[in-house]
């Protein structure tokens, strides 16, 4: 069996653990063969591939990024789009199933072509670990390892100035990023998209900071929202999908409390820092175990599902199933920390 691996959407440290998982399993054991579409769904789409052997993968499990490209284009997308097209470039190329290996759009185009008839399995990816069905995503313990340091790194410098400080971290619509970041270096409030804090509140914690004679700490989700927001701060227009671009809410609330507070406070906006470099083992360990199991999928001709992590177990769940739920954190979680900040 001939096999077209794709990688789609925002890329994440791991990618390429899944990739050469894949094929070093694969053509072990299932004697499959592998090639790898460029740039996403455009490369299925255009037709655009590169043979994928043993050699080709060799030492790629700590290489972040993903040596196959990627992009937010549509496999629906253009005048080649579309299942019937996309079958013929399979057929033409002597390809007999696709992995895509992405987040929820990318699980949410794939599961439409399993509906229009593609073989297609998935593995999946997001930094900000809001895929539902899997308890993790790989490439989110690397995002938090590196916002954990800078939290570690702005301390010395806060505490040296007094100042106030305001980290902000990845999450469109999920808080895990800040959540987890924020409860490891100890920050002393954390902001998330699920809970509007009002700045009072935000303030209240600040000061009592102050007042025990501590430099303030503040992590905050770029899709962070105070109550009288309709959607997250944004300034940079939108994406192909009509999502507003996020980021610079840290830079809204730091002037804001310095105002409210007169404690000189200083924005720190982390940006693709998180997404980028080398993955951490235990993304490069889940990242390697996705792409092995998701060669079982294909020799099974489990089309439509993709592999997830339940506990320690990977195991097989369909696309719908995945896409039903958003995993946000949820408030009793977001409760249990916060009765630590101030
Ligand atoms: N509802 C959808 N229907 C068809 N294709 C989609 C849909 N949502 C996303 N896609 C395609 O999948 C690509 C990746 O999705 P995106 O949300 O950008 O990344 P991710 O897969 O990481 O969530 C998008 O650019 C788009 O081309
Ligand atoms: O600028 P881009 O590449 O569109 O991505 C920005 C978005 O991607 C994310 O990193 C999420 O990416 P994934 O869920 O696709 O891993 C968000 O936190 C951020 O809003
Ligand atoms: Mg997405």
């Amino acid at each position: 069996m001939r096999v077209g691996i794709l990688t789609s959407g925002g890329d994440c440290p791991g990618l390429n653990a899944v990739i050469r998982g894949a094929v070093l399993k694969g053509t072990t054991v299932y004697d499959q063969e592998f090639v790898g579409f460029l740039d996403g769904w455009r490369g299925l789409v255009e037709g655009d591939v590169m043979e994928l052997d043993r050699p080709a993968v060799r030492g790629l499990s700590h290489e972040g990024g993903t040596m196959l490209g990627t992009s937010r284009f549509g496999p629906y997308q253009g005048p080649n789009g579309g299942a019937a097209r996309i079958a013929e470039v399979l057929e033409r190329l002597g390809i007999d199933a696709v992995i895509a290996i992405g987040g929820e759009g990318t699980a949410t185009a794939a599961q439409r072509l399993y509906d229009d008839g593609i073989r297609i399995v998935g593995v999946p990816k997001t930094i900000d670990n809001d895929l539902d069905q899997t308890d993790y995503t790989f490439g989110f313990d690397t995002a938090v390892e590196i916002a954990t340091e800078a939290i570690d790194r702005l301390r010395t410098t806060g505490n040296s100035h007094r100042r106030c400080m305001v980290l902000e971290v990845m999450g469109r619509d999920a808080g895990w990023i800040a959540l987890h970041s924020g409860t490891a270096g100890g920050a002393h409030a954390i902001l998330i998209p699920e809970h509007p804090e009002t700045i009072e509140q935000v303030c209240a914690w600040v000061c009592s900071v102050r007042d025990r004679g501590r430099a303030p700490m503040v992590v905050v989700a770029e899709g962070f929202r105070l109550p009288e927001m309709a959607e997250g701060y944004s300034t940079k227009g939108r994406d192909n999908l009509d999502r507003p671009r996020l980021g610079g809410i840290s830079e809204v609330l730091a002037p804001m409390i310095e105002q409210h507070t007169g404690i000189e406070t200083r924005a720190t906006v982390l940006g693709y820092v998180q997404r980028g470099g080398v993955p951490t083992a235990f993304d490069r360990v889940l990242a390697t175990r996705l792409g092995m199991a998701v060669t079982d999928l294909v020799a099974q001709g489990q089309w439509g599902n993709m592999v997830a992590l339940h506990g320690t177990d990977i195991v097989p769940v369909h696309f719908d199933e995945a896409l039903a739920d958003h995993k946000k954190v949820p408030l009793e979680r977001y409760l249990e920390m916060r009765v630590m900040f101030g």
